[in-house]
């Protein structure tokens, strides 16, 4: 499922609509950006379509969702639990298995932290953090991306890289982004949202940064 129509999303807080009740269909290869200003809606409405579509997705939360205790291995090792027997899980926490280390490890190669493999998670600045669960969403390779300001901690050279890669790593992407230059430069759709409702939905090639400032 790469492609998939999203009808009638709705969610409120403490009694207040926040969100819709919005639509919006999704085309295999879309890479979304939803951009708008803070509090407009955008992560309640990736948690949304994460409820809808859960488990055919790769999700990058905006607070990351990594278990502290857990080493760098193990964290990444996450974006692939359900695709293993219980047996399989339990032993790696122990002793990794030897291929799962080498792709664990080719991944945080293209990602700057290899040497940060068997390190606790709680142990990681705000950045390597972001990049392990970056590499868990690689890892679980599924088609369709769902992130949450997925490079906010990053540099303008490794979050250039780190959006290069989710490009060209997933077939559908949705991400949710500040960064308007980013947003246009490796996305192919702008959603904006404003006050939960889709405000702009263009294709990025028709837009400039000025377009999107009205939404701010
Ligand atoms: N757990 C919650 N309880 C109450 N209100 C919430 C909760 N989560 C979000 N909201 C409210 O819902 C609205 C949308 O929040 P949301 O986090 O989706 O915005 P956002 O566009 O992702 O913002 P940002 O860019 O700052 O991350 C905001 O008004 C926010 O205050």
């Amino acid at each position: 499922m790469t492609g998939f129509d999203l009808t009638d999303l709705t969610a409120s807080f403490n009694g207040k609509r926040v969100i819709g009740p919005l639509s919006l269909t999704v085309n295999p290869g879309d890479k979304i950006a939803l951009v708008g200003k803070s509090g407009a809606g955008k992560s309640t409405l990736i948690r949304l379509i994460y409820e809808r579509i859960n488990r055919d997705s790769s999700l990058i939360p905006q607070d990351l969702g990594l278990v502290n205790a857990l080493s760098v291995f193990h964290n990444v090792f996450m974006g692939q639990l359900d695709k293993h027997p219980t047996w399989y899980n339990t032993l790696t926490l122990a002793r990794p298995f030897a291929k799962d280390k080498a792709d664990v490890l080719s991944l945080l190669q293209s990602l700057g932290i290899t040497e940060k493999l068997w390190t606790p998670a709680a142990s990681l600045s705000g950045g390597q953090r972001q990049r392990v669960a970056i590499a868990r969403s690689l890892y679980r390779n599924a088609a369709v991306l769902l992130a949450d300001e997925p490079v906010s901690a990053l540099d303008g050279p490794m979050a250039n890289s780190v959006m290069m890669q989710l490009r060209d790593r997933f077939t559908t992407s949705i991400i949710a982004l500040h960064d308007v230059d980013l947003a246009l430069n490796y996305c192919t759709r702008i959603v904006g949202i404003q006050d939960g409702q889709v405000a702009l939905d263009q294709p990025s090639e028709h837009l400039a940064a000025a377009d999107i400032v009205s939404l701010y």
